[in-house]
């Protein structure tokens, strides 16, 4: 995908394959995807599609191991040629993730308010003071009520929710330009979800943000663009309106069908293993059109019309 000049997140031919004893997990499989400046791109697809494993090779946080190739460029900078202390300052400070999961990951044993403030001292010069000081001003803006108290809290007097805020909050620490989300509302009952959401929909206002979720109403709220990925690569994207009223891929609909408010119909079948994942459209065997040319064609990402993406030989 093109027209970017440069600018915002581009992704160019990205593979991703993790070495499994003699085995290759061919994870992302040529990706092309842009994120313009102030964009909000949702990326969404079953799980084991490859979501995590993009994200984390933007953040380059994969093993030294991993097999990546293709190019990622930020505002026009390599992140997979850039040297370890470029990383440094590009990993938080411009580009910053919010992992799966990483509630788990908080110290049980510092408070809060300490780990936020040690978040904002590894991207800037500050004194502890200040350091304490911004991270009361961070608390504050993820919505923790009475942040100069609660910076004082450790991580079990703190419900899901608002250490959920506390990963927001440390993602937030380098003040980036490009914020990545990733599932950061598994496990959190409705209402905690929906106000996470809320608060995601107001931090990434002002950024880019790449919103990695399974909860597609979130996704329709937050972003202004969709991404579906399976099997290791984009199948659709475009505007989130027109993915949603009148998606291309079959899988798409298949996706869209098994929503809570459309009915929850779940897509029948199982996507192919990503150790051996066989000639022609990845999705062929569940797919309602799967037609004989189906079986050996691997469609390409088409644009249909300007900013309209779609994997299927229907629209060749
Ligand atoms: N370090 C690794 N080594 C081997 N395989 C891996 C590794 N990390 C991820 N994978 C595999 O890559 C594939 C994509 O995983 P990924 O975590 O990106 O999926 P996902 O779309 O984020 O799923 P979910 O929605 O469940 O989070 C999976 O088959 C996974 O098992
Ligand atoms: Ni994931």
């Amino acid at each position: 995908m093109n027209g970017t000049n440069g600018e915002g997140l581009t992704i160019h031919g990205l593979k991703v394959s993790f070495r499994s004893g003699q085995e290759t997990v061919r994870a992302v499989n040529h990706i092309d995807l842009t994120v313009k400046n102030g964009e909000r791109l949702g990326l969404i697809g079953e799980t084991g599609c490859g979501k995590t494993v993009l994200g984390m090779a933007i953040m380059r946080l994969l093993e030294p191991d991993t097999l990546i190739s293709g190019e990622i460029l930020y505002n026009g900078t390599s992140i997979l040629e850039a040297g370890t202390e470029e990383m440094r300052r590009i990993r938080g400070g411009e580009i910053a993730m919010v992992l799966q999961n990483s509630v788990t990951s908080l110290n049980p044993v510092v408070t809060v308010g300490r780990q936020i403030a040690e978040a904002v001292e590894l991207h800037r010069d500050l004194s502890d003071d200040e350091a304490r000081a911004e991270a009361i001003r961070l608390l504050d803006e993820v919505d923790i009520p009475d942040p100069k108290r609660r910076f004082n809290c450790y991580p079990h007097e703190f419900s899901g929710g608002m250490n959920e805020r506390v990963m927001i909050a440390m993602a937030l620490a380098g003040n980036p330009s490009f914020l990545i989300a990733d599932e950061p509302t598994t496990g959190l009952d409705t209402t905690v979800k929906n106000r996470i959401i809320a608060l995601l929909d107001d931090v990434s206002r002002e950024r880019s943000m790449l919103f990695i979720t399974h909860d597609l109403a979130a996704a329709a709220r937050v972003c202004d663009r969709i991404a579906v990925m399976y099997c290791g690569e984009i199948v659709e994207c475009g505007a989130t309106e027109e993915v949603f009223s009148t998606p291309l891929h079959p899988y798409t609909r298949g996706l869209l069908r098994s929503m809570p408010q459309r009915g929850l119909h779940p897509i029948p079948g199982m996507s192919p293993s990503l150790l051996a994942v066989p000639p022609g459209c990845r999705f062929r065997d569940r797919c309602e059109l799967g037609n004989e040319r189906c079986m050996t064609d691997h469609p390409q990402l088409k644009e249909v019309r300007r900013d309209r993406y779609v994997r299927c030989i229907y629209h060749d």
